[in-house]
């Protein structure tokens, strides 16, 4: 397995980060103007169901972050010819090649991200087997695939654990099949979607996740071809076609990319705005940022989020599946409720372990606790066991500098913010890990204003 700086440097050389420390000289407000684009936990989802088309794809508003090289390459190795579109904003993805690809180099991908997982369905399509090589992501808990596996042994695969991987095949094809997930799971639901667009006969998921890049990777699917109903109560059907045909889509804006970028604005008592941010897909943030004490004003092209003066507020905040509060907004906002005037919860609903990233906070001056209890008011699937996910923010905290190291993608950016708001100076490492999801992140501080040195 590779280690914390492995990854780090895996990913900042993937967009030709040069150095992975930063220097950050903190109290300056960030003030400015940035782009988003489309959203890592759609893109790199539409990059793979380009493989189910008869016809090549193109995806447009492709952001340059390393999740994104990553999938690219592993399209690559299976014979999916990836070119930059003229416009410079998007992905050609011809999947003429893949029967004839041989994918020696599948190894090499080990570890890097948690895609290779949904290649299953669209390979067994296509070649009528797989290998999936160990999953990579966030270190924020276990992170098992024991939904997806069987969710494809439902359509009919079989399913071998190797050593090094997983091999699947589906010597009979694969069928259309009824299927309940345990809890909503993105990747899981996404599985589901990926393999029963063309699988034979006719799919019902219960239990579905809802999240908006759901719904776009299910706008794509339609595109080319697949017939797909949302139902109430997180049901899916899908009655599975013989063919597809690629896509063109614009692709959703990053709603996380967006909710970091409002973190930062409200915690450094700035005023930024995020162009391509739309409301309708972060009404509950939104909600949370107003009820804390900061503002927000909804554009044509973007929100514009700020800290309007006066104190912040305490929140009470459980994360949990959309339309809830997203999980991965909650690191940054963290960093905000450190300068709020009383004591926030954060009860931590859908991962066991995301909250590794507070210790550095704490290093820095912030008073937080990690709790065991579900506090907050539900009672979540880590109540009885054994993991720290409630917790309780006492501010408002003074953050001073401190020398702190990223420990994943969120809490990397959250780890900025605090060295941001914190007075004197704060080396970050291991800022690699930060290119997975924000695009050149380096670039958009330098120009909100942040005064900081790039270190090798
Ligand atoms: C690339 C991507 O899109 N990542 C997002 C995706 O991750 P990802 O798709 O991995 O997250 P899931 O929704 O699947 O995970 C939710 C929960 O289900 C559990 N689980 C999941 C699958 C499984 O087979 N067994 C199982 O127990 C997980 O351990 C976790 O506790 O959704 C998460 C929840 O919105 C986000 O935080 C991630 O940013
Ligand atoms: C947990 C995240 O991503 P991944 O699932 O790719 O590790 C994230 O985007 O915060």
């Amino acid at each position: 397995m590779n280690t914390l700086v492995d990854d780090a440097k895996q990913h900042g050389s993937a967009v030709g980060l040069t150095g992975d420390r930063i220097e950050i000289e903190g109290g300056k407000p960030l003030r400015g103007r940035i782009e988003l684009k489309g959203a890592k936990n759609l893109v790199t989802k539409a990059m793979v169901a380009a493989i189910l088309g008869d016809t090549p794809s193109h995806l447009r508003n492709v952001p340059d972050i390393s999740d994104v090289r990553i999938v690219r390459g592993l399209l690559e190795v299976h014979g999916v010819r990836v070119r930059e579109s003229e416009d410079g904003d998007g992905l050609l993805l011809d999947p003429a090649e893949v029967e004839s690809a041989h994918f020696a180099d599948i190894d090499a991908h080990a570890g890097s991200s948690r895609i290779p997982i949904l290649f299953c369905g669209p390979l067994l399509h296509r070649l009528g087997e797989a290998f999936i090589p160990d999953l990579g992501g966030c270190r924020i808990g276990d992170r098992p695939i024991d939904y997806h596996l069987e969710v494809l042994r439902n359509f009919g695969a079989l399913v071998e654990k190797l050593p090094s991987g997983i091999r699947m095949s589906a010597p009979e094809g694969l069928r259309g099949a009824k299927v309940a997930l345990p809890y909503p799971s993105v990747g899981a639901t996404e599985q589901v979607l990926l393999t029963a667009v063309r699988a034979d006969g006719i799919t019902e998921l219960s239990g579905a996740a809802i999240e908006p890049e759901i719904m776009d990777l299910i706008n794509i699917l339609q595109k080319m071809g697949a017939i797909i109903s949302v139902d109430t109560d997180r049901v899916i059907r899908i009655e599975g076609v013989e063919k597809l045909e690629g896509y063109t889509h614009r692709a959703l804006f990053d709603r996380n990319e967006a909710a970091s970028w409002a973190a930062a604005a409200l915690a450094t008592e700035g005023d930024i705005v995020v162009g391509g941010a739309r409301q309708s897909e972060m009404l509950t943030f939104l909600n949370v940022f107003r009820k804390v004490g900061g503002a927000f004003e909804i554009q044509d092209d973007g929100i514009r989020f700020y800290h309007p003066g006066g104190e912040l507020k305490p929140a009470i905040i459980e994360t949990d599946v959309h339309p809830g509060f997203m999980t991965d907004w909650q690191q940054p906002l963290v960093v905000a409720l450190t300068k709020a005037n009383g004591v926030s919860i954060v009860h931590e609903t859908v991962y066991e372990q995301r909250f590794g990233f507070v210790d550095a906070l704490v290093d820095m001056g912030a008073s937080i606790e990690v709790h065991r209890e579900c506090l907050g008011g539900l009672r979540c699937r880590f109540g009885q066991r054994n993991f720290r996910h409630s917790a309780v923010i006492s501010g408002p905290s003074h953050l001073h500098g401190a020398d702190i190291e990223v420990p994943d993608l969120r809490g990397g950016f959250s780890h900025l913010i605090a060295a941001l708001t914190a007075e004197g100076r704060s080396t970050v490492s291991n800022v690699g890990i930060i290119a997975r999801g924000y695009e050149d992140f380096i670039g958009k501080l330098r120009k909100l204003g942040a005064d900081f040195t790039l270190l090798a």
